[in-house]
C-alpha cells in the first residue's frame, strides 16, 4: 500500500497569473494499492460527499494516466483519499489530488517516471503549473511552461513569513473562475504585471517583506473575479490596515491570503470580520509556508 502526503497551494500569489505558486502546511493525504479486480474509491474528510467514487474520479484520472504512460496496470485498484484542503476555495484541492494519484501510481508500478516527468504530465491534466509546481516540489515555485516542459525555479519560502486566509463558505471552480478573465490585456496591463512579478519574486528571494505590498498588485486576473468574491476588495484594505504587508485571491478564489510577520491574529480577525459585514461567511486559518512538497510516507510490499 502507498500513502502519499500532498500539500495545499496558493496559486498566482498576485500578479504571477499561471506561474507562481507557494507549498502551505495543510495536506491531502492519498492511499493506494492494487487489489484482484474493480476499482473501489474511498473518501473521508473535505466534500467528501461531493466527491465522486466512481472512473470520474481525477485522482483514479491521474492514476490511469500514469499506467497508459508506462504501459504497465495492476488487474484492480483501491484508493482511498483523506481531505484536508477544502474544495474549489483556491487552496489547490484539484492539483493536490492530481499530483497525489500520480505520485502512487508511479510508486505503485515501480517509479518509472521521474519528478520531472510527473511534473509534465500534472501540468497537463491541471492546464497550468502554478498550483501542481509547488504541491510536488514544496516552496514557492517559479514555472515557466516551454511547450510541455515545465522549467521551474524553487525559492525557499522567507523565514518569519505567515499566512492568513479566509475561506469563504461558497465554492468558486477554477473554471468559472477563469471564464470571468478578459481574452486580450492591453500592454499596460501586461507592464504592469511584469513589473510586479519581478518586484515580487525579488521580494521573496530578499525577505523584504515591505516589497510584498507593491508585489503582490495585479491586473490580469484579481479586478475581473472581484465581482465573484463579495467585499474582496474591503478585506484585501482592512488586512493591509491591520498589518499585513501584502494580501491576494489565493488561486482562483474566493479564499483570499493575507502575508505578515507579525500581527497575524488581528489581521485574521479583521479579515473574517470585514467578509462578515459583506455578507459572506468565512472559516479563518493561519497557514505557514511549507518547505516540502509531495511526500511517500510509506511503501508496504504486501
Ligand atoms: N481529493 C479529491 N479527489 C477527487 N476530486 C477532487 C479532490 N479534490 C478536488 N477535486 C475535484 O476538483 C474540483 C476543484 O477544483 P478547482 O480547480 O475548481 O478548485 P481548487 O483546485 O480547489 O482551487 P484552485 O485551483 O483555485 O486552487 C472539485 O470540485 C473536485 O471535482
Ligand atoms: N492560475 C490559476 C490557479 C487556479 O487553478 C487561476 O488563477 O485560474
Amino acid at each position: 500500500m502507498i500513502r502519499v502526503q500532498v500539500p495545499a497551494t496558493t496559486a498566482n500569489m498576485g500578479p504571477g497569473f499561471d506561474c507562481v505558486g507557494m507549498a502551505l502546511k495543510l495536506y491531502n493525504f492519498v492511499e493506494m494499492e492494487a487489489i484482484e479486480q474493480g476499482v473501489v474509491i474511498d473518501v473521508e474528510g473535505d466534500g467528501a460527499d461531493k466527491i465522486p467514487r466512481d472512473k470520474s474520479n481525477i485522482v483514479y484520472l491521474a492514476a490511469e494516466r500514469v499506467f497508459k504512460i508506462v504501459d504497465r496496470k495492476p488487474a484492480g485498484l483501491r484508493i482511498k483519499l483523506t481531505n484536508n484542503i477544502p474544495l474549489a476555495r483556491g487552496l489547490g484541492s484539484s492539483a493536490a489530488a492530481t499530483v497525489g494519484g500520480l505520485i502512487a501510481a508511479n510508486m505503485l508500478v515501480g517509479s518509472p517516471l521521474s519528478e520531472k516527468e510527473l511534473l509534465n504530465v500534472a501540468t497537463a491534466i491541471e492546464g497550468h503549473p502554478d498550483n501542481v509546481a509547488p504541491a510536488l516540489l514544496g516552496g514557492i515555485v517559479v514555472s515557466a511552461k516551454e511547450d510541455d516542459d515545465i522549467k521551474t525555479v524553487k525559492i525557499q519560502p522567507p523565514a518569519g513569513m505567515k499566512c492568513v486566509v479566509a475561506i469563504p463558505d461558497f465554492q468558486l471552480s477554477t473554471k468559472a473562475a477563469r471564464e470571468v478573465l478578459p481574452q486580450n490585456v492591453s500592454m499596460e496591463d501586461a507592464v504592469f504585471n511584469l513589473s510586479r512579478t519581478a518586484i515580487l519574486v525579488a521580494a521573496l528571494m530578499r525577505g523584504d517583506f515591505d516589497l510584498l505590498s507593491i508585489g503582490l498588485d495585479d491586473r490580469l486576473h484579481q479586478p475581473y473575479r472581484a465581482n465573484l468574491i463579495p467585499g474582496m476588495k474591503k478585506v484585501f484594505a482592512a488586512a493591509k490596515l491591520a498589518g499585513a504587508k501584502g494580501v491576494a485571491l489565493s488561486g482562483a478564489g474566493p479564499t483570499l491570503i493575507g502575508f505578515c510577520d507579525e500581527n497575524i491574529g488581528l489581521i485574521a480577525k479583521v479579515m473574517k470580520d470585514t467578509f462578515a459585514a459583506n455578507g459572506v461567511r468565512c472559516r479563518v486559518v493561519e497557514l505557514e509556508p511549507n518547505p516540502v512538497g509531495a511526500t511517500a510516507l510509506e511503501k508496504i510490499s504486501l
